[in-house]
């Protein structure tokens, strides 16, 4: 009998309601659209980031600064032979950081040779900024970088030659030939059109940092191109301006420590095909520097620089104190020293030694940065980096003293009667003006006791003629405050001697009664770069050295160029003063060209080169210096060039400023725009400046000129309509 089946359960035999197949069918097709609508926003998502990142990179030039355009890397020997083995002859320039000279290479091409100054960081830093900003950029409107030489310790750039020089040359050099204004408003053209390509043209986009007559070279049609990228930044990280020194700073600092750490600070060092091939160098020079600015203590910073990754160069980036040196008997090291910073001695030596001179030395700079040991290693990277991006202006420790302040104290003390023939005129109300005011007398007080020295300095023209008004005037500036003085008497001296200790009394001793006779604090060369740096021999190099050749640079400090070329030097260089400023605060750009906002306390950012541009318009327009205090006979008032075009333009005479040598041929218009153009340029706010876009939109007729600021208007509006207009402006 068949069995029956075994009834299943009964549950399954019971039939689903229709309701519950709804509900799954419909959850599966909720599912399956979901799904299927996720895909699709992906694809959508992914479509356009890639439209977009098509259209972006054909409006902007990708930059990537580890990978510059391919630059020819040329041997010592081959660039010796086309300079005639870097004769006098050829030299057609002297910078702050090198010597320029005209060559011609087998093929028959003119070139232009830029061989750096002695192996320093300095030059090292801005050696490997030129080759990798420049390096990676092309524009008809930047001098093309052609290549490089680094062998043993010269480092030398390779530039296309323009036969032209620079503006500086056409502007202010010997027998000049006074540029046309049509020459003038097309170099203003393509400066823009350069700065036009950097800010907007480049992604990133990059800061050029030190606009000036002398970095605008001419081709031979006097079109302009923009050179000398050593100051540049990269823009990075959204808003700040991140130097390419330091913006990996913190990453490499926690390398280095962690390669500290580990033991793994060897003498194995990296070997590196070309110096643009290797991202860390520059970082490790950052480092050395801030070690060296920061070791208040430390009578000598030793560098032993590891990721110095250079071409044939091998060395351990590493620093220590002498102390620590001392302590380890010199055998920690083991790598190569390259270099030597004596705060000892007769001042602030900046020694550089060979690397391949010396023997390997101990370095353990882990006191210095791990000086507080309580931090994180986060904490530590992030403030590593933090300091990465402070470390040029602070130095010593010496907090955010603002160079820019003293530097415009002193040059408040540069506008005096004995080096200004015209001053008589104007002698009364000066003299109640200054004496009013907190002027400085430093240069007056100086001349005091030291008239033999003014003649190297260039005081020589005026000073038989204006023998009798100067010591009247040294009477009046006898009652006034002592201000730069007393405040070099007491930084300098201070720190110094807490640097050196009883050791180096006696010169410091001696210093102090130079001191006491009376300083001379020469004229600097305005417009050339400056930078705070230690300078060798601080007491060997007395102020007789000084000559009509010397140039100030504050990277540099004083020095004297026995073949320079540049022109643009009437203002004379000051020896003591940039033994001053060195050994307080950093700062770099170039006097009265450099941003306020960026007088050593700030970021580096577009709107900086915009005012550096506004007063290089001024400069183009007018045919004068920034200041212009001792060359010529003239008012007072006009010794600063961008107060006395406020002035004109309250005066509503703008075109007062244009150059004399132009006489009446110059197109009024484009003078007045211009000249209108820069004061916008100028504000002091950098977000009331305009852009580099509608600079060039402006200067095009393209755009409007947006209204003066009311400083600088004629009929300054009323208080509360120039309020708003600037916060107008301001949210705009
Ligand atoms: N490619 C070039 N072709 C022709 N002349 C050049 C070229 N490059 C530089 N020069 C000349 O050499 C001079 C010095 O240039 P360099 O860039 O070394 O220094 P600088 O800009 O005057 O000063 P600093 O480097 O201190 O800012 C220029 O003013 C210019 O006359």
């Amino acid at each position: 009998m068949p069995s029956r089946p075994f009834p299943a359960n009964p549950s399954s035999l019971t039939p689903r309601p229709p309701s519950f197949l709804t509900k799954t069918r419909v959850l599966f097709l909720a599912l399956t659209i979901s799904a299927s609508l996720v895909i699709l926003a992906s694809i959508i998502y992914f479509l356009y980031h890639l439209w977009h990142s098509l259209v972006h990179r054909a409006k902007t030039i990708p930059f990537d600064s580890s990978a510059p355009l391919k630059l020819q890397r040329f041997s010592y020997k081959e660039l010796k032979n086309a300079s005639n083995d870097f004769d006098a002859s050829n030299v057609i320039g002297k910078g702050g950081s090198g010597t320029v000279f005209r060559g011609i290479l087998r093929s028959g091409k003119l070139i232009a040779i830029k061989r750096l100054d002695a192996l320093s960081l300095q030059t090292e830093r801005e050696f490997q900024n030129e080759l990798q900003i420049l390096g990676g950029l092309r524009s008809p409107f930047l001098v093309t970088l052609l290549g490089y030489c680094v062998e043993k310790n010269n480092r030398i750039l390779v530039y296309e030659y323009m036969p032209n020089k620079s503006l500086q040359e056409s502007l202010f050099g010997d027998g000049v030939s006074s540029l046309s204004w049509e020459r003038r408003f097309e170099v203003i053209l393509d400066v823009t059109r350069a700065l036009e390509f950097l800010h907007l043209g480049c992604d990133p986009p990059v800061i050029h940092g030190d606009i000036k007559p002398s970095n605008v070279l001419l081709d031979f049609d006097y079109r302009a191109k923009i050179s000398d990228f050593g100051l540049s930044r990269i823009k990075v990280e959204g808003e700040f301006g991140v130097d390419m020194f330091s913006q990996d700073l913190g990453k490499s600092q926690e390398l280095w420590k962690s390669q500290e750490l580990s033991g793994n600070l060897t003498a194995e060092t990296p070997t590196v095909s070309t110096p643009v091939e290797s991202s860390a160098h520059e970082v490790d020079f950052a480092l050395a520097l801030q070690a060296s600015s920061s070791s208040k203590n430390s009578r000598s910073c030793y560098y032993n620089a590891k990721a110095l990754n250079l071409n044939s160069v091998n060395y351990n980036a590493n620093i220590a104190t002498e102390s620590d040196v001392i302590r380890s008997g010199g055998n920690n090291a083991k790598g190569k020293e390259v270099s030597i910073v004596d705060f000892g001695g007769d001042g602030w030596n900046h020694k550089f030694v060979p690397y391949d001179d010396e023997p390997p030395c101990s370095i353990d700079h882990s006191k210095e940065l791990n000086s507080n040991n309580t931090s994180s290693p986060v904490d530590e990277a992030l403030d590593a980096k933090q300091w990465g991006k402070d470390w040029w202006w602070r130095q010593d420790g010496s907090g955010e003293l603002c160079s820019k302040d003293y530097v415009m104290e002193w040059i408040g003390s540069q506008i005096c009667p004995s080096t200004n023939p015209d001053w008589d005129e104007g002698k009364k109300t000066i003299q109640e003006k200054v004496e009013g005011e907190e002027h400085s007398t430093a240069l007056d007080e100086l001349e005091e006791g030291n008239e033999p020295h003014l003649q190297g300095f260039g005081f020589k023209h005026s000073d038989k003629v204006f023998e009798k008004k100067e010591s009247r005037w040294r009477r009046n500036c006898k009652k006034k405050p002592r201000k730069m003085q007393e405040w070099w008497r007491e930084e300098h001296l201070a720190e110094i001697s807490k640097k050196k200790g009883s050791s180096s009394s006696s010169k410091l001793k001696s210093l102090e009664t130079k001191w006491k006779k009376g300083f001379k604090i020469p004229h600097f060369d305005l417009g050339r770069r400056f930078y705070f740096r230690r300078r060798k021999n601080f007491a060997e190099q007395s102020q007789n050295e000084c000559d009509e050749n010397g140039e100030f640079s504050f990277r540099r400090g004083w020095k004297k160029n026995k073949n320079n070329h540049s022109v643009g030097s009437d203002m004379w260089s000051g020896d003591l003063f940039s033994r001053e400023l060195s050994s307080t605060t950093s700062m770099r750009g170039t006097l009265c060209y450099v941003a306020p906002e960026y007088g050593g306390c700030g970021y580096l950012m577009e709107k900086a080169d915009i005012y550096s541009l506004g007063v290089l318009i001024l400069v183009i327009v007018s045919g004068r210096r920034p200041l212009h205090v001792l060359a010529s006979p003239m008012k007072l008032e006009k010794a600063n060039l961008i107060s006395w075009c406020r002035q004109l333009a309250q005066a509503g005479n703008v075109l007062e400023l244009v150059d004399e040598k132009l006489k009446d041929e110059y197109n009024k218009d484009q003078a007045s725009l211009c000249i209108n153009l820069a004061i916008t340029c100028l504000q002091k706010m950098p977000e009331l400046r305009p852009d580099i876009g509608e600079i060039v939109r402006i200067l095009r007729g393209e755009m409007d000129l947006p209204p003066l600021p009311f400083e600088f208007s004629p009929s300054p509006p009323s208080k509360l309509y120039s309020r708003s207009r600037r916060k107008h402006k301001v949210t705009d």
